[in-house]
């Protein structure tokens, strides 16, 4: 079983416009309501998918009772978990070409007393976990080495931790010695401080985060496919997509395939890259089930490091 923590979920709403024009009324073409937040994602991605997995959630407020609510009806298995704090919204403007334009919110603090309750829910429930994910932004108020913490602990009970963040709590839970991290591009230059222009960047600055004390890297590259580096091991992969229409949610896709398929190799790697290119071709936050995911596109080999990186970086 995937447990996964979200510490700071979201309701996504996405709205699909013809074009961004800053300071114009915009009449939306439609509108998309999804549960959120990166954990919610890899349970909600595995769930599609038959994979057993345990979502904690902190949630409060009318928005947080709607996010239950969806989660329900999706069937995921979760624990959630009442907090005082009203859950955020997050809205994504999704462009016909597939382009879109996010806007988190921050989220709202977590007490002392609440993060205790949820470190205890996740203590629990991981005794029957093979795998915990910690994934997403910190709400304010949050230690930055909470997702360390949670590291050190499972790792010394032997269950395996991957990390899904960004910033001082991405560099923090590194030192801790995850199993598995999975920056995207821009995650992965700011955790190393080092600008990531080709494949051959990549490489060292993934080779910089395991010399900080990460066992696997799995770095997500948008368009340009990702690359996975484990032990002294590394392999490019990528799987182009016919259709964009949102790739919000595709690196929770990428975990979730990646964790299904055993976590290592080129086998995982696929696998994720296929998860991933599928949610692109889906609209809003919508997690691929197996009809959406076309294997035969999928291309993995040693990485040329010389390969510019074309996509936004
Ligand atoms: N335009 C695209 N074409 C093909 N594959 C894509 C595209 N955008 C994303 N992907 C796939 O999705 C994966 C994850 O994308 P990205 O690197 O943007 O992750 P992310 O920023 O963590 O996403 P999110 O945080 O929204 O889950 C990529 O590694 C790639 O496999
Ligand atoms: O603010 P965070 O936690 O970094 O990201 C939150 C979020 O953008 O991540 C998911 C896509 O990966 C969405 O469901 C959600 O809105």
């Amino acid at each position: 079983m995937i447990l996964t923590l979200t510490l700071n979920p979201s309701l996504d709403r996405t709205i699909e416009i013809g074009s961004l024009t800053r300071g114009a009324v915009i009449r939306a073409a439609a509108a998309h309501l999804d549960p959120g937040g990166k954990g919610v994602n890899v349970s909600r991605a595995l769930l599609a998918n038959q994979v057993r997995s345990c979502a904690v959630v902190p949630f409060g407020g009318d928005e947080g009772r709607q996010l239950v609510a969806l989660l329900s009806a999706e069937g995921i298995d979760m624990i959630p978990v009442p907090v005082a704090g009203a859950t955020r919204s997050n809205v994504t403007l999704a462009e016909p070409d597939g382009t879109v334009t996010k806007v988190n919110e921050p989220g709202t603090a977590l007490s002392p007393a609440e993060l205790d309750t949820l470190g205890g829910a996740v203590l629990d429930a991981a005794q029957s976990a093979d795998w915990v994910v910690a994934s997403g932004s910190l709400p304010p108020g949050v230690p930055v080495d909470v997702y360390a913490d949670l590291c050190r602990r499972f790792t010394a009970a032997g269950i395996q931790v991957a990390v899904d963040t960004s910033g001082p709590a991405l560099v923090e839970a590194v030192a801790a010695g995850p199993t598995l991290v999975k920056p995207n591009r821009e995650e992965l230059a700011e955790a190393t401080g080092t600008p990531i222009m080709c494949v051959g960047d990549v490489i060292a600055a993934a080779g910089k985060l395991r010399a900080m004390g990460a066992r696997s890297v799995l770095t997500s590259l948008g368009a340009d496919g990702a690359l996975l580096m484990e032990d002294d091991q590394v392999w490019y992969g990528e799987c182009p997509v016919e259709a964009r229409r949102s790739s919000v949610g595709a690196g929770d896709a990428m975990l979730a395939g990646f964790l299904a398929a055993g976590a290592r190799g080129t086998r995982a790697l696929a696998e994720g890259l296929a998860w991933a290119s599928a949610a692109v071709g889906l609209r809003g936050s919508r997690m691929p089930a197996p009809a959406d995911i076309d294997r035969s596109a999928v291309r993995i080999g040693a990485p040329d490091p010389a390969q510019p990186l074309v996509s936004g970086g």
